[in-house]
């Protein structure tokens, strides 16, 4: 057995176990172990785990598993509260640039422990727009469809459908549902994959759908308020005939508890 010192971040209620892994001494490819200490009942609990590792290019390396013991694509609020822990850390004092699966990222903290976190571009030709939804990658896969009454939307029966159907085999989507509340913001709710639920937040994709409104002409605004389930968060970005760029996702990180579990 062997005494592990973990801590627990959330973004808008998305939540980690967060690890400082830059001894390397995590066994990252035990599925079972991983799974089980994101478990809330047999574990600590979290929506994923996520291992700060060091890296030879960039302040450090963002190791991302979802609940279900996975490693898997980015992860948006991971992003903003991995960027925390390395403020806390004092990997960084204002600025970082990290790595992770999907690339560089760069990412700011203000005083307040707001996070700013730069996330991939999106080539408009890599926007698939089809009658009732929209599908892009804003480094995880995300369906976006509009939806009315969204309060009283069946978000994990609808969700897992599309998540499961064959239009996304074998890899899935994460399922995104979209109410307007303003010219300029959103409400959404969203169907995991790798969590198999819904979340509180999901930051690729308010990324996802903040980008799907703008490009669908529901808004011209490119400074967008998406409110989650867990509270709110921002995504700006700019935009060229081919791609958004600049894109930013922004919102409060926060470091929730420490604490310490024996792994074998
Ligand atoms: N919660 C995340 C998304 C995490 C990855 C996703 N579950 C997947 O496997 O595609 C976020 O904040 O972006």
């Amino acid at each position: 057995m062997k005494n592990v010192t973990f801590f627990k971040y959330q973004g808008t209620g998305n939540d980690f176990v967060m690890i400082d892994n830059r001894t390397e001494f995590f066994p990252k490819r035990n599925v079972e172990l991983i799974e089980k200490l994101c478990n809330r009942r047999f574990g600590i609990g979290g929506d994923g785990l996520i291992l700060l590792e060091n890296d030879p290019t960039a302040d450090f390396k963002m190791v991302y598993y979802n609940a279900d013991g996975n490693e898997s694509t980015m992860c948006g609020n991971g992003g903003r509260c991995i960027v925390s822990f390395a403020h806390f850390l004092e990997i960084f004092s204002k600025d970082t640039t990290f790595n992770a699966i999907d690339g560089l990222h760069h990412a700011t903290i203000n005083e307040e422990g707001i996070v700013a976190l730069q996330m991939i571009d999106v080539a408009k030709d890599t926007i698939k727009k089809d009658t009732d939804f929209t599908f892009l990658f804003t480094g995880s896969p995300h369906h976006v469809a509009m939806v009315s009454d969204i309060t009283n939307y069946n978000v994990f029966e609808k969700g897992k459908n599309i998540r499961y159907s064959d239009e996304y085999k074998p890899s899935g989507t994460n399922v995104n549902f979209v109410e307007q509340l303003s010219n300029d913001s959103f409400k959404i709710r969203t169907y995991e994959r790798g969590v198999e639920n819904e979340t509180l937040s999901c930051g690729t994709g308010a990324t996802a759908v903040a980008i799907t409104m703008n490009n669908l002409g529901k808004t011209v605004a490119n400074k967008i308020s998406i409110q989650v389930e867990g509270g709110d968060v921002q995504v700006s970005f700019d935009q060229n005939e081919e791609k958004y760029y600049n894109v930013m996702l922004t919102g409060a990180a926060k470091q929730v508890f420490k604490g310490e579990i024996s792994i074998e």
